[in-house]
């Protein structure tokens, strides 16, 4: 049964970091669509400098040409801060019991995973893959990681041996290409006048340019 993947960020830009990690993601795990959620109110940051709609467009018009990337707009039509838990209650609820769902995030959101809300029960509800990502890098976990995602979550970690397992509760680190794009960058670039071209997809930078969001 082919599975199903999400992938949440706030993408202020998405970039090719983004689309890199979530192409590997569709492909380790064979999974027959992944769905990029721009999150609205995250607890554990302020605002995105481009607005909800302008970040779920530029979410668009990045992933257009590819059948198995979608975008997700229920993170941005939920009231309050928005939860992760919240998010995959609702899709397993929506995908039922034994349907492969997985999720996934970068290896610098992992290190901060025992800081999220019901963290624990995150993994009772789908197969977590965790990304590379540069600077953040899997023999330096131990020293960084808080003491509970040493005991509880490191141990847990297994690299993508058969390709397409997406079994509830597992916790797979992906071999993704590394590359060293980030959004902060990108902003800053923009914002100085540099061209950010090749770290962004043209549409995306395109749009951006119009609306003026990174402009000083
Ligand atoms: N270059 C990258 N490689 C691997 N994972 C990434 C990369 N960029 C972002 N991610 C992951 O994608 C998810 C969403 O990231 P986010 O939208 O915050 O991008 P960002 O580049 O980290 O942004 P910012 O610089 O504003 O913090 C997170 O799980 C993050 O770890
Ligand atoms: O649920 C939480 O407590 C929680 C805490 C921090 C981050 N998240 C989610 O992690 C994803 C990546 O966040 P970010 O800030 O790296 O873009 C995004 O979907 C957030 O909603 C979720």
């Amino acid at each position: 049964m082919a599975g199903t993947g999400l992938f949440g960020g706030t993408f202020d830009p998405i970039h090719y970091g983004h689309l890199r990690i979530a192409e590997e993601f569709a492909d380790a795990l064979a999974l027959d669509q992944v769905r990029l959620m721009p999150t609205a109110n995250p607890p554990h940051r302020s605002g995105a400098l481009a607005s909800n709609a302008q970040r779920l467009e530029m979410v668009r018009l990045a992933i257009a040409d590819n059948p198995r990337l979608a975008a997700d707009d229920r993170e941005l039509r939920r009231d309050g801060t928005c939860y992760t838990i919240d998010t995959l209650s609702e899709m397993r609820a929506a995908l039922g019991p034994s349907a492969p769902l997985a999720w996934l995030i970068g290896a610098d959101s992992f290190l901060s995973l025992d800081r999220w809300h019901r963290w624990r029960e995150l993994f009772d509800l789908g197969c977590l893959a965790v990304a590379c990502r540069p600077g953040f890098e899997l023999a330096h976990w131990k020293e960084v990681a808080a003491p509970a995602l040493v005991k509880e979550v490191l141990p847990r970690i297994q690299t993508l041996s058969v390709t397409g397992q997406v079994e509830l509760g597992t916790i797979r680190l992906l071999p993704t290409t590394p590359l060293a794009i980030s959004s902060t960058a990108i902003r800053a670039q923009l914002a100085n006048g540099h061209s950010a071209r090749y770290l962004v997809p043209d549409a995306v930078l395109d749009y951006a340019g119009r609306h003026l969001f990174y402009r000083i």
